[in-house]
């Protein structure tokens, strides 16, 4: 097995344990995050359960995490950006939450374009994860059922779009966003459920846009460069389709810092094209 086998299997088996006691942390609030914002309980579980399967594999070399204020020293080897629970704020609401994981291969703070691999799991009605590596071609899926990964699907984008779902409240969003928000949500279903892992998979299998625009509350954007976009960034292109914050792909945004904000946009590339033309004419 190779550093990459390794972190894939270490993100399975914590995914698989994760899966089956969300139900303890529903409704167990904890502090703020280094980003300003209130954690639940679960975040810091779910930090505390990956960082001990991650941080100790040989060939990892740092630790990052949207928990932790700073990244944690490992040794010599990849860097780990994850987002342990991601949409954390759904778990009250017994809605989907997710995990996600970039393996750069490069120091902290990066780009992008220095992953070597993305991982995203999805805690649904079923716990899945979704895999793209710089030595695969596939965005390959797996079932996590009784401690078992089943391969499941492969994630190609379709063709035609189907859904679309664009954060923020329009009184906060400038007027330009609006109106070709407005425009797509003339075309495409509404599917926003407040924790991306589990909007991005509504694209992944039925083709569109997902999106978090810079807003009067979020002038950058809400979605953390390493934890989220780049990482989520890898999945979408590696699967055909495109990423944006708004005039570039996501893999391209060089963050100054390890919580840097970034307005992401993903999904088809061609709604990724009409949202980019329609921001640059604003
Ligand atoms: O509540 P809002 O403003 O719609 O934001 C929802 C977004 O915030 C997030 O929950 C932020 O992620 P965390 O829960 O990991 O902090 C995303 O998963 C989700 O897309
Ligand atoms: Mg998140
Ligand atoms: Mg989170």
């Amino acid at each position: 097995m190779n550093t990459l086998d390794e972190i894939e299997r270490a993100v399975k088996d914590t995914a698989h344990y994760v899966s089956g006691n969300l139900a303890n942390y529903a409704n167990r609030s904890a502090g703020e995050n280094p980003s300003g914002e209130q954690q639940v309980g679960g975040d810091v579980w779910a930090d505390d359960l990956f960082f001990d399967a991650l941080a100790y594999i040989d060939g990892i070399g740092a630790y990052a995490s949207e928990e932790r204020s700073d990244v944690v020293d490992c040794g010599e080897g990849y860097s780990i950006a994850i987002d342990p629970l991601d949409g954390s704020s759904n778990l009250a609401s017994n809605n989907s939450v997710g995990t996600i994981i970039g393996v750069y291969d490069a120091e902290l703070p990066a780009a992008g374009r220095d992953m070597v691999a993305s991982l995203m799991v999805l805690y649904g009605p079923y716990t899945t994860l979704t895999i793209a590596r710089s030595d695969r071609e596939v965005v390959q899926e797996h079932l996590l059922r009784d401690g078992h990964s089943e391969r499941w699907g492969q994630f190609e984008l379709p063709p035609e779009a189907t859904v679309v779902g664009l954060a923020g409240k329009t009184g906060e969003r400038s007027d330009a966003f609006n109106d070709i928000a407005q425009s797509f949500e003339r075309d495409l279903k509404l599917r926003y459920g407040g924790a991306t892992v589990a909007d991005l998979a509504q694209v992944l299998e039925y083709g569109g846009l997902f999106g978090y625009p810079a807003t009067t509350g979020y002038p950058d954007g809400k979605l953390r460069v390493h934890f989220e976009s780049a990482p989520l960034a890898y999945l979408v292109e590696a699967a055909g389709g495109a990423s944006s914050d708004g005039s570039q792909s996501l893999l391209d945004v060089e963050p100054d810092g390890i919580h840097d904000r970034t307005p992401t946009f993903l999904g088809n590339t061609e709604l990724v094209d009409e949202l980019e033309t329609a921001l640059s004419e604003a």
